[in-house]
């Protein structure tokens, strides 16, 4: 079996997962855009502080697909949505591989499936953070392990293999026969938290100890939870919760909820949304496919989600100048709820 591997940009999640498995000896190179971010892999090696301690990694990198060579077992695809069709379209005609696996959050394995067809897919997604400090220099902030799947729920030796490996990147990696729940149940933490996160320039946790933003939290999640139950997904435990459990059905709910979300952010109260890191640099956000999702699955079901639709207007105006991330987005989503 090939197991050589290809990471599909370098940043946060695909530096920080290339780093790690170099270092456990694993066959890795890395195809990332930024020149400067490749020229100092190949060369000094990537800055990498993981968890607190520092290390340099030095990993094989090209800046565009016509450098690579040979085939790889597998194509880790850490991308953001938007840059996606760029970068693989290239890689699918050249035939580099038979097995492409969607790692980046929101619904964005329906787009990755799109450009590399159905069998080549294999469903992950990534239960722990880390922060792109500037070419060269990356931090892994928090803990948890990668989930993989099969669209259909098999067992494959692919992805069974694959899991082993990825191992070694995030100790815990599992194959799900429900890869699905998982994605959805990952998709509600985005919504949710990256979504207030974002909109209110403050970390997961910051979300939680402000009494606005953590009741709309509890009403945002209940949105999505409503629009995975209409699609008929069954949503898996995630960071140690089941997703029904923050789910407001009634005003007696909200303790049991709020000890739930308390759970949920002992784990990942220290999280930065990857949305907030890219409209602190002037970049183009990930909310079209994240509360963007939620808002266009639900049109197709004929759901309402008027929280998911405002935090995407909001993130837009602040991707045009109009505004910036800050606590009177929480009291305009209130204002809805
Ligand atoms: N960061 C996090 O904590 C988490 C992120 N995710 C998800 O993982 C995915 C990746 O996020 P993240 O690692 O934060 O993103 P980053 O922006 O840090 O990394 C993406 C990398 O891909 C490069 N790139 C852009 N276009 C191309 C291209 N055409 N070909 C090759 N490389 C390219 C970027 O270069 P340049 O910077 O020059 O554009 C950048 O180095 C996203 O979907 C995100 O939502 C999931 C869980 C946690
Ligand atoms: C860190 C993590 C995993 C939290 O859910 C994430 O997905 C993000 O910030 O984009």
């Amino acid at each position: 079996m090939n197991e050589r591997i290809l990471v599909v940009g370098g940043g946060a999640i695909g530096g920080v997962t290339a780093g790690r498995l170099v270092r456990a000896g694993h066959d890795v190179t890395v195809l990332d855009a930024n020149g400067f971010h490749v020229d100092i892999m190949n060369g000094p090696g990537l800055v990498l502080d993981l968890l607190g301690t520092r290390c340099r990694v030095q990993i094989p990198a090209v800046d565009r697909p016509e450098r690579l060579d040979g085939q790889f077992g597998y194509v880790l695809v850490t991308l953001k949505s938007l840059h996606l069709d760029a970068a693989l379209t290239p890689l699918v005609t050249r035939n580099v591989s038979d097995t492409y696996v969607s790692l980046g959050n929101g619904l964005v394995q329906d787009v990755v499936e799109e450009i590399v067809g159905p069998e080549r897919l294999v469903v992950g997604i990534v239960g722990w953070g880390a922060t792109n400090v500037a070419p060269g220099h990356l931090r892994q902030t928090t803990a948890a392990p990668f989930t993989l799947g099969e669209r259909d729920g098999a067992r494959s030796t692919r992805v069974t293999r694959l899991a082993e490996i990825l191992q070694d990147a995030a100790p815990g990696t599992r194959v799900s026969p429900s890869i699905l729940g998982q994605v959805w149940s990952k998709l509600l933490v985005n919504s949710t938290f990256s979504g207030l996160g974002t909109v209110g320039g403050v970390l997961y946790g910051d979300v939680a100890r402000d009494r606005t933003a953590r009741d709309v939290a509890l009403r945002l999640w209940t949105e999505g939870y409503g629009v995975a139950a209409g699609l008929g997904v069954s949503l898996d435990e995630i960071f140690g919760t089941r997703p029904a459990e923050l789910v407001l059905r009634e005003p007696a709910d909200v303790p049991a909820a709020t000890a739930a979300l308390n759970a949920v952010m002992a784990q990942v109260g220290a999280t930065k949304a990857s949305m907030l890191q890219d409209l602190e640099r002037g970049a183009p956000t990930e909310v079209d496919v994240i509360n963007g999702g939620i808002v266009a699955t639900a049109r197709r079901l004929g759901l309402a989600t008027p929280l998911n639709s405002e935090i995407v207007a909001i993130v837009h105006e602040y991707e045009q100048g109009q505004g910036s991330p800050g606590p009177g987005a929480f009291e305009r989503l209130a204002a809805l709820a």
